[in-house]
C-alpha cells in the first residue's frame, strides 16, 4: 500500500509535536521502515527543504528539464492552474543526487546523459511507484531518425478515414561518396530530405538539406537519413500527444516541388521552416489543404503508439500526401516538444496530471 497521509500534529507528547503543532507530517503506509525514516529525516533535518515541500503535497512532479525548456514550460499559468488542483511541482536540485531528493509522484525530465538515466534507474528502485516520464529507454529510439519511424511503419496503420505510413528512406552511416549508390539500390525518388541521423537538442541535428539529384549527394556528411520529399501542399500537422489527451496545429511548411524543379543542381539547406513562429491556424488556406487529419484516425493511431513506443509526452509532424485526400505521412516524431506554445496547454497539461492522480489514488486505494 502506498497511501500518503497527511496529519496535522497537535499533540505535544508526540515527537514531532515537540517542534511545534502546526507542522504537518506525512506518513507512508505500507512502505516500510525506510521510507518513514526519511520522512522523519526529511522532517528534523532542515537540509531537506525540498523532502519537506514534496511530501506535503497530494500530487508531487518533479521536474528535470533543460534552461530553455524550464522557461518555455514552467509558466505561471501552468504552476497555478496545477495547484488549484492539488499538484505541485518540484524543481530537481542536479547538484545532489536525485535518491535523496523526493518523494515524487511523478518525474517529468528531458535530460539525456546516461550519468541521468542511471539515477533516474536508482530512483526508481529506491520508489517503484514513482511514474517516470518517459522512461529514458523509449526516449532513447526517437533521438535517432531510424529508430524513430519505425513503429510508425511497422504498424501499417489503416483506418476507415484514412492510411498513415512514413516516407521511403535510407540511412548512410559511413563513406559519402557511396550514397548515390545506396539511393539508387533502394530506389529513392529525387528530391530528398538529408536530415542528421541523431537528434541530440543540437542546432545542428535540426539542420536539414533538400537533394536534388545524386550528383550533390557526395556532399552531404553522414551519418544521416535521406526521406523521399512528399509534396503535401506546404502545411504540416503538429500532433500533439500528452498522454490520452491530443492537440493538433497547423503549421507553415516547405512548398511542393513541381516537376521542372527537380532538376535543381546542389544540396540546399533549409532553416526550421515549421517552428512555432510559423503557425497556419489563423492564414487564409485552401479549405481543403487547411483540413485537419479525422480525429477519430488521429485517436487511433496515437493511442498505439503510444502503446508501441513506451511514451506519453511527444509529437508527431504529419503531413497529407497531395494536400488532399486520406493518405498520410509521419516524418517526424519529437520527444517532449514545445509544449508550452500549445493553445491551452496549461489546461491540458494539468488535465493528464489530475488523470494520473486519480488513477495513483484509485490503485492504492485497493490495494
Ligand atoms: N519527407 C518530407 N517531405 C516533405 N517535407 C518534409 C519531409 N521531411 C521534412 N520535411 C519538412 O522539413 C521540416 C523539418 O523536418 P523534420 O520535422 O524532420 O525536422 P526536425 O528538425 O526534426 O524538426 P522539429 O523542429 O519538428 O524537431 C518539416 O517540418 C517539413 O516542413
Ligand atoms: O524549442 P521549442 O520549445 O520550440 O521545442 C522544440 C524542441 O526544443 P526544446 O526541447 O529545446 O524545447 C525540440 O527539441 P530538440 O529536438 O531540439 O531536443 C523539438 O522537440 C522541436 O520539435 C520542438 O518544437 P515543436 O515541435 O514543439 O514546435
Ligand atoms: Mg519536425
Ligand atoms: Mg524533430
Amino acid at each position: 500500500m502506498h497511501i500518503l497521509q497527511q496529519r496535522k500534529v497537535e499533540s505535544n507528547n508526540s515527537i514531532a509535536g515537540k517542534i511545534g503543532s502546526t507542522w504537518r507530517i506525512a506518513v507512508w503506509i505500507g512502505k516500510g521502515w525506510r521510507k518513514h525514516l526519511q520522512a522523519a529525516v526529511g522532517l528534523f533535518n532542515m537540509k531537506s527543504p525540498s523532502f519537506i515541500m514534496a511530501s506535503s503535497s497530494k500530487f508531487t512532479v518533479g521536474y528535470a528539464l533543460t534552461a530553455k525548456k524550464t522557461q518555455s514550460f514552467m509558466q505561471p499559468a501552468l504552476i497555478s492552474l496545477a495547484r488549484s488542483k492539488g499538484i505541485t511541482f518540484a524543481a530537481i536540485d542536479r547538484s545532489r543526487p536525485l535518491e535523496e531528493q523526493g518523494p515524487f509522484d511523478v518525474i517529468l525530465h528531458k535530460l539525456t546523459t546516461e550519468a541521468w538515466n542511471q539515477q533516474l534507474r536508482a530512483y526508481k528502485l529506491r520508489d517503484p511507484e514513482v511514474l517516470i516520464l518517459d522512461p529514458p529507454e523509449a526516449i532513447k529510439k526517437v533521438y535517432n531518425r531510424q529508430s524513430m519511424l519505425q513503429e510508425v511503419a511497422a504498424l501499417n496503420f489503416r483506418h476507415c478515414r484514412g492510411k498513415v505510413g512514413i516516407p521511403k528512406q535510407l540511412v548512410v552511416d559511413n563513406d559519402s561518396t557511396s550514397i548515390s549508390e545506396k539511393v539508387a539500390r533502394a530506389g529513392l525518388k529525387f528530391p530528398l530530405v538529408a536530415k542528421p541521423k541523431f537528434v541530440d537538442g543540437t542546432a545542428n541535428s535540426h539542420a536539414l538539406s533538400l537533394a536534388f539529384n545524386e550528383v550533390c549527394l557526395s556532399e552531404l556528411r553522414p551519418p544521416l537519413v535521406l526521406q523521399e520529399f512528399i509534396n503535401h501542399g506546404g502545411v504540416l500537422f503538429k500532433v500533439y500527444i500528452i498522454g490520452h489527451i491530443i492537440k493538433v496545429v497547423r503549421r507553415f511548411s516547405l512548398p511542393d516541388v513541381r516537376e521542372n524543379e527537380v532538376n535543381k543542381s546542389g544540396v540546399i539547406p533549409f532553416p526550421r521552416v515549421s517552428c512555432a513562429a510559423a503557425s497556419a491556424d489563423g492564414a487564409d488556406l485552401d479549405p481543403i489543404v487547411r483540413e485537419l487529419p479525422p480525429r477519430e484516425m488521429l485517436e487511433s493511431l496515437s493511442r498505439e503508439l503510444r502503446g508501441r513506443l513506451g511514451l506519453s509526452l511527444f509529437n508527431l509532424d504529419m503531413i497529407r500526401e497531395g494536400g488532399k485526400g486520406s493518405r498520410f505521412y509521419v516524418i517526424d516524431i519529437n520527444y517532449f516538444p514545445g509544449y508550452g506554445k500549445m493553445p491551452d496547454y496549461e489546461k491540458v497539461f494539468t488535465d493528464f496530471l489530475s488523470s494520473l492522480a486519480e488513477r495513483k489514488h484509485k490503485v492504492s486505494s485497493v490495494r
